[in-house]
């Protein structure tokens, strides 16, 4: 049973410019497809409109199927804002690259988690209980100290603390599919290594779909299963991690193999 079903996705400007164009994929529960391509080859985009949040103007067409949880499969394409409502957190949520998007620098961490645990637990989780739940969840994502943290702001943490917290709160709302757009790629190599062990397992853990967004080949093969190439919007090649990074076949594939920053390590993994 696929969680996210793409087909023919295009994504077209107000000019009537195609930015992306007939991108087709499908994840199951429990797989990984990483999303691998250049700046500005539409990956963000393509998030975007699996999360119906694309900027104003924009237009999707084709199929996005999201099905979660046992729900029929609801389509993204053309859905009202109310559906999409509904769909948001429970059914996917996305964890970017910069995680003040996700943060309010102005609530203490504790209480910007709360909202996701009430939705997803219900109002009547407050007091001692929510507490509790909250530093559940900031221990769960291996925060050490998880009271303090949940009293302090934004800014008084680090940039791989604010991403673990940021992760919290996906996953806080228990999604079907977890997208993660360059999530580790504004952190340092040591800390963007935690980062993405850490989300390798709390994946695996919770039998999630995810779909990891990445330029850097070498990043996506160490969490992905499966590798969806674009350049310029198109899909160029797809296939296994072993195969794309073992045998890439299009040049443009050929050249990100090439430049991915830690290919032996990347395929030391493969060869495991
Ligand atoms: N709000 C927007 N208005 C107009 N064009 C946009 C907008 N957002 C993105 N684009 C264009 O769409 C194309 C795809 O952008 P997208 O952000 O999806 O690329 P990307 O592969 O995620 O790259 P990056 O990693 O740099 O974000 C680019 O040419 C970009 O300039």
């Amino acid at each position: 049973m696929n969680v996210l079903d793409v087909q023919g996705l295009t994504i077209r400007t107000e000019e009537g410019r195609d930015l992306v164009s007939d991108v087709s994929f499908s994840i199951g529960a429990g797989s990984r497809l990483g999303l691998v391509g250049e700046s500005g080859s539409g990956k963000s985009l393509t998030a975007l409109a699996v999360m119906g949040l694309l900027p104003p103007g924009m237009t999707a067409s084709g199929s996005i199927a999201l099905t979660a949880h046992g729900a029929p499969p609801a389509e993204i394409v053309g859905a009202t804002e109310r559906a999409l409502n509904g769909l948001r957190g429970r059914a996917a949520t996305v964890v970017f690259q910069e995680p003040l998007t996700a943060l309010d620098p102005l609530m203490r961490l504790g209480a910007q988690l709360a909202e996701p645990l009430r939705a997803r637990h219900g109002r009547g989780l407050r007091g001692a209980a929510l507490r509790r739940a909250v530093e559940e969840a900031l221990d769960r994502v291996r925060l050490p100290e998880p009271g303090r943290i949940a009293r302090a702001h934004p800014h008084e943490i680090s940039g791989g603390q604010r991403q673990r917290v940021a992760l919290a709160m996906a996953l806080a709302c228990e999604p079907a599919l977890l997208i993660a757009d360059e999530p580790t790629t504004a952190l340092d190599v040591t800390v963007q290594s935690e980062v993405l062990a850490l989300l390798d397992t709390l994946v695996a853990d919770r039998d999630m779909a995810l779909l990891f967004i990445s330029h850097d080949l070498a990043v996506v093969s160490a969490v992905t299963d499966h590798v969806l190439v674009l350049k310029d919007g198109t899909a160029v090649e797809s296939g296994s991690v072993a195969d794309i990074v073992g045998r890439p076949v299009h040049p443009y594939t050929r050249d990100l193999v090439g430049s991915a920053r830690h290919l032996e390590s990347a395929l030391e993994r493969i060869v495991r």
